[in-house]
């Protein structure tokens, strides 16, 4: 296989690091986070990032980040943050370095049914109570998609597994 690089985009909770690891392993590729990546190279939690030195040195970091990943000459799976799509021109950037960027487009309630549990380690939403997380979602999302749209795949997930969602990535692959 020629030297591949995947990335998926999509909102918080969209399966980006789940359906990331599957791919990754289907292709026999090395499987990228980029919340990992930052996390491990500043040697701190997203969650202490934002709290500590703030959103906007966190987005600073991403954009760093999402650079040093494309120095990488190697085949990848790489999973974005929910916001990297949307800060600075990070979207023209991946796009001109691969074709295979991914859209997971999941809806707004399932997208809370998953958050509503996972909101901790989440600092766009931790501090929101359960019953406003659906309205926040569903604003953020549609400020969100115009940059999600971007990517040059959509892969919409209508309640399917992770693993039927890896394998509609994998058949885009040419
Ligand atoms: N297709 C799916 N069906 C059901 N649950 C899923 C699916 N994909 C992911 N999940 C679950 O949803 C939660 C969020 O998934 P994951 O952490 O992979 O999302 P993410 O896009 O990486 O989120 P973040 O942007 O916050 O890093 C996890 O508990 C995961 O097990
Ligand atoms: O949607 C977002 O803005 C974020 C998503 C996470 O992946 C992390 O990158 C961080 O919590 C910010
Ligand atoms: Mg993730």
């Amino acid at each position: 296989m020629k030297e591949v690089k995947i990335v998926l985009v999509g909102y918080m909770g969209s399966g980006k690091t789940t359906v990331g690891r599957i791919v990754a392993n289907h292709l026999n590729v090395n499987f990228l986070d980029l919340d990992a990546f930052i996390e491990e190279g500043e040697k701190m939690s997203i969650a202490s990032i934002f709290k500590e030195k703030g959103e906007i040195y966190f987005r600073k970091k991403e954009i760093e980040y999402l650079n040093k990943v494309f120095l990488k000459d190697e085949s990848f799976v790489l999973s974005l943050g929910g916001g990297t799509p949307c800060f600075g021109n990070n979207m023209e950037f991946i796009n001109s370095k691969t074709p295979y960027s991914f859209y997971l487009n999941v809806g707004i309630n399932e997208l809370e049914e998953r958050l509503v549990k996972e909101k901790e380690h989440r600092p766009m939403i931790s501090h929101l109570a359960d019953d406003k997380l659906t309205e926040f979602i569903g604003m953020h999302l549609f400020e969100r998609s115009f940059f999600y749209n971007k990517a040059h795949h959509k892969i919409k997930s209508n309640r399917n597994t992770p693993t039927e969602i890896a394998e509609m990535i994998v058949n885009k692959l040419v």
